[in-house]
């Protein structure tokens, strides 16, 4: 089957620091050589600690920004090439939804006015004809239509989030890419987002790119996983292989930090050393040598290139043959240092959470 979107290549280094001449004196490497490829109704979740990249790949996908270097093909056209007309109907095609609904919804317009904009603005529904799309699209959100005449700040967090995911349905998109849908949510309310978007993928067979940190939620929604460290994927598989047994040892680290639900269960947490280095200047070879436990000479040289496996799990690591199973993972030491500390903190519901231990960003509530 032929992918939706395919993205090779993809390069984009931001200004960090200019001279007084305007001569640009540091690069952050935000995006540096990402390729995937995603498939119509399917979710690929992008995971990574905090500016690894993530939200520079979804405003490329958008091409809300302009990539350095790479290509991009959506549903079989080249979209770093669209004249005007087709960059219009691509901008219909690839909807966005973010953590915080309220801060994207007009607190002056009504919930009807917010989906009835869309529709006038790509006319893809006749005047007469309006009213009557946006109480189906409600009800698609599992909204009353008599809810139209209200303003964002009369809804819930939950309530607006899917009054975002609407106003993405309004135009009927191939892609959304869902960036921290839930990360704002209650506990309670996550899971009916993460299966109300479950629920129209199956019903409307569209695919989601899903950004996120979190991979306790990521595991509930995604079908393949990109794992990415400072620019580039270092890992990605079908989420079932990676949860299961992740290869690359920053993989390993991230996956032993999610938070066991039962209080008791037994976990063992990669403990990782060292330096956390940044996008801004990152360390030659393999980017993550200077946190990795099983680090050897070569990996401080040479920067290793994601290899698949034939059979659709590729790891960019020169020691991933070598490795023991990731079942077979030990904790590295039996405490909690402050790297750890702050690994956790990140890739949990917040510091805060992180800090009391036993977190559970999906909560107990039945899915
Ligand atoms: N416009 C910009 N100018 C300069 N640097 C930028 C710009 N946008 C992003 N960056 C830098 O690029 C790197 C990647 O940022 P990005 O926002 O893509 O990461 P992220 O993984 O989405 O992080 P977060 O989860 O915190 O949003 C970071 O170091 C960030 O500071």
């Amino acid at each position: 089957m032929m992918a939706l979107l395919e993205v090779e290549g993809l390069v984009k280094h931001f200004v960090a620091e200019r001279s007084l001449f305007g001569r640009a004196l540091a690069h952050v490497k935000a995006v540096d050589g990402v390729s995937f490829s995603l498939e119509a109704g399917k979710t690929l979740a992008l995971v990574g600690e905090s500016g690894c990249g993530k939200s520079t790949v979804s405003r490329l996908v958008l091409r809300l920004i302009e990539p350095d270097a790479g290509t991009i093909r959506f549903d079989g056209r080249d979209l770093l090439s669209l004249d005007a007309g087709a960059l219009r109907a691509f901008r219909r095609e690839a909807q966005i939804i973010f953590q915080d609904p309220y801060a994207s919804l007009n607190p002056r317009m009504t919930v009807g006015q917010i989906l009835t904009e869309p529709l006038a603005l790509h006319d893809l529904v006749p005047p007469a004809q309006r009213r009557e799309r946006v109480a189906e699209i409600l009800r698609l959100v599992g909204l009353e239509p008599r809810l139209e005449r209200r303003y964002p700040h009369e809804f819930s967090g939950g309530q607006r989030q899917r009054i975002a995911i609407a106003r993405a349905l309004a135009v009927e998109p191939k892609l959304i890419i869902c960036d921290e849908p839930v990360s704002a949510l209650d506990v309670s309310i996550r899971s009916q987002i993460l299966n109300l978007l479950r629920e129209l993928q199956d019903r409307l067979g569209l695919a989601y790119i899903f950004v996120s940190h979190d991979l306790a939620v990521v595991k509930h929604i995604a079908d393949h996983v990109a794992v990415m460290n400072l620019g580039q994927i270092v890992e990605t598989a079908e989420a079932d292989a990676l949860f299961a047994a992740p290869r690359h040892p920053y993989s390993r680290a991230l996956l032993s930090a999610i938070p066991v639900p039962k209080p008791r269960a037994k976990s063992s947490r990669i403990v990782l050393q060292g330096e956390i280095p940044s996008a801004l200047n990152p360390p030659p070879g393999c980017r993550f040598h200077t946190r990795c436990p099983y680090v050897v000479d070569r990996c401080r040289s040479e920067m290793p290139q994601l290899v698949s496996d034939g059979i659709g799990h590729a790891t960019a690591c020169h020691r991933t043959s070598e490795l023991p199973s990731s079942a077979a993972i030990v904790p590295m030491d039996g405490g909690f240092s402050p790297v750890l500390e702050k690994l956790v903190a990140a890739f949990s519901a917040g510091p805060e959470a992180a800090r009391g231990g036993g977190v559970s960003p999906l909560g107990t509530d039945p899915a």
